[in-house]
């Protein structure tokens, strides 16, 4: 067995996420000892090509067979790519690519083989961090929280913040950053909001073969259905209370509700339940956040930021203001989770995934020889 990493102190963690946007693979590296981040360290990215999005994305929703081997295999392809060519780590965190969750029925599936990964790189590779989380009752997401609450106490803020990620699907973490543990009580409120790009993106690509809707041009030009928007804020995913986590397509009836309008109005009526679902989901924080951090790409939508200044009681700004790189935190927090994966320490707790005791998941697989 090659070596495992050191029991204490600060490591190079290199931590890698294929999101349910599907844009592509972020890779990023972080020095920290699982408690405290000591320093950012290089990105990279590697985007999925057309066809390797439309592989991964067949296997949406299906939890065994040949679509989910298929995107399994693109997903690996993908990050060895991105991740060999990069500096030689301590530790690798591999988030894989979630193509099912479904934590109280089938369980959750992030693939990519994590083993196979170790093997190819020489180093310590943890994966696999959702199912242990969802054995014990949990939610098994959101899993960043801990790392949010790491980034507010690196950042020396003081006062209650909420980063806000808004990938394919959003979610919410309020931090009180005087609470010196993630799993203490009082710490942290976590959930997902609701859908935020993934049906912009589906919209915006089945009706004019767009990736996504550039800067809100689209929806900027559009008006906002008040009635379509009404139907999706009755959905009961809003009034329960946290934790609750999503799969990337739960609202996929969304697109229903917008199929009778033209492009631009579609496409603002879907940025507006992106915002609308987050304005309902301050509701639930403990306390008014003194601002919201945006993270994740629907930080580069104005038009989107702009619902948001609008609807939110406290100010919104990108993440970048607390000089954090909006791009790269998921995969920097899968980086700062694989460190307390593999020196025992928890990664979510009951106020961020449900679970009923703070728990550690993840397999650490370690190279041959
Ligand atoms: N300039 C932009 N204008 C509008 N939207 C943008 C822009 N840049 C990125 N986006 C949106 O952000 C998405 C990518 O966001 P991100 O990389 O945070 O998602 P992800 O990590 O895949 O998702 P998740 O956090 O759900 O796992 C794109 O697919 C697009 O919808
Ligand atoms: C099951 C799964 O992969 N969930 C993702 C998804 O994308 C955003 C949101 O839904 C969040 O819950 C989670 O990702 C982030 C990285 C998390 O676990 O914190």
């Amino acid at each position: 067995m090659s070596r495992a990493i050191s029991k204490d102190g600060p490591v190079r963690a290199l931590g890698a996420m294929s999101g349910t946007s599907l844009d592509g693979v972020d890779a990023a590296v972080l020095v920290t000892d699982g408690h405290d981040i000591v320093e950012f360290g290089p990105t990279a990215y590697r985007s999925y090509t057309a066809d390797e999005r439309s592989t991964i994305a067949a296997g949406f929703g299906q939890w065994q067979g040949a679509a989910v081997q298929a995107a399994a295999e693109v997903v690996e392809r993908a990050h060895v790519a991105l991740l060999d060519p990069m500096e030689r780590v301590d530790i690798v965190g591999f988030h894989g690519q979630t193509l099912s969750h479904a934590p109280r029925v089938q369980g959750t599936l992030q693939v990519g083989d994590g083993a196979a990964l170790a093997q190819r790189l020489g180093c310590p590779v943890v994966w696999d961090f959702r199912s242990a989380d969802v054995e014990l009752g949990g939610e098994g997401a959101p899993l960043a929280p801990f790392f949010h609450h790491a980034c507010a106490r690196f950042a020396g803020l003081t006062e209650p913040v909420a980063f806000l990620n808004l990938g394919g699907v959003g979610n919410l973490t309020w931090v009180d950053p005087s609470v010196a543990r993630p799993q203490d009580a009082g710490a942290l409120l976590a959930f997902d909001t609701g859908p935020a790009n993934a049906p912009i993106n589906d919209l915006v690509q089945s009706r004019l073969g767009m990736a996504f809707d550039e800067g809100g041009k689209l929806a900027a030009k559009g008006t906002v259905e008040q009635g379509a928007l009404e139907l999706f804020l009755a959905e009961p995913y809003f009034a329960r209370i946290p934790p609750k986590s999503l799969d990337r397509n739960d609202f996929a009836e969304m697109v229903a509700l917008v199929v009778e309008l033209t492009d631009a109005d579609a496409a603002a009526t879907l940025t507006a339940m992106c915002a609308a679902g987050v304005a309902e989901a301050m509701q639930h924080c403990p306390s008014l956040p003194s601002r919201v951090l945006v993270t994740g790409g629907g930080r580069n939508n104005p038009v989107l930021m702009q619902m948001l200044a609008v609807s939110l009681d406290c100010p919104v700004m990108a993440i970048e203001e607390i000089g954090l790189d909006g791009d790269m935190l998921e995969a920097q927090a899968f980086a700062y989770l694989a460190v307390r994966v593999a020196r025992g320490l928890a990664t979510s707790c009951a106020t961020t995934t449900g679970v009923r005791a703070a728990v550690g998941g993840g397999t650490v697989s370690l190279p041959d020889g």
